[in-house]
């Protein structure tokens, strides 16, 4: 039984229904929202796509900025719909020149991305984008980033929040709004 907060329309429904849930991976007691499914098919993909250009459409966004991994899969669209760059946010040691940093805790562990410094400039207008918020630490580290730059953080996106794991609490101290097309249980 899928926990949805909100009734959804048809093709949420249908990009909802096409991730598919797996117990107890990557560790024990983890129900892992495996979006591999919905990105291969098709229709959910397209869906997907659509409802991000849809909300920040005419919405003056200079950047979109993706988490890896899984924000490298929606951020890319997204960027080429809205006619803006893509700034890959990475794991530790992947960017080349000048880069900053930040650490976070995860469901499931902790880890760090960082960010070449250049890639993003003062008073730019940047969507963050992942897959997925949990306990949001991820997104948390991805908001300090841009914001250490001077940019501005318009609003956080996934596809997905587990609302249990309070991750929309804590992006709230970073004053960044987030969207999600779907809530899930954890
Ligand atoms: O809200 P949080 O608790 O921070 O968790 C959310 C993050 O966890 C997952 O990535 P993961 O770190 O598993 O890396 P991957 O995308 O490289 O698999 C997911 O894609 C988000 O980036
Ligand atoms: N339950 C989960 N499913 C998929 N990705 C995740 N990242 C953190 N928690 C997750």
């Amino acid at each position: 039984m899928v926990f949805q907060a909100k009734p959804l329309d048809d093709k949420l429904q249908y990009v909802s229904d096409s991730i598919r849930m797996v117990p107890d991976f990557p560790k024990k007691g983890i129900l892992f929202q495996d979006i591999t499914t919905l990105t291969r098919d098709p229709k959910a993909l397209k869906l997907c796509v659509e409802a991000f250009v849809e909300r920040y459409r005419g919405q003056k966004i200079d950047v979109v900025a993706g988490i890896e991994a899984r924000g490298f899969i929606f951020g890319p669209p997204l960027a080429m719909a809205l006619g803006v760059g893509f700034v890959p946010l990475r794991k530790p040691g992947k960017l080349p020149g000048e880069t900053i940093g930040a650490e976070y805790q995860l469901e499931y562990g902790s880890d760090r991305i960082e960010m070449t410094v250049e890639s993003i400039t003062k008073g730019q207008n940047v969507v963050i984008i992942d897959d997925l918020i949990a306990t949001g630490g991820t997104l948390g580290a991805a908001v300090q980033l841009v914001e250490k730059v001077g940019a501005k953080v318009h609003e956080a996106a996934c596809v997905v929040e587990l609302p249990e794991l309070q991750g929309r609490a804590k992006l709230k101290a970073t004053n960044v709004p987030l969207f999600v097309l779907l809530e899930k249980a954890a």
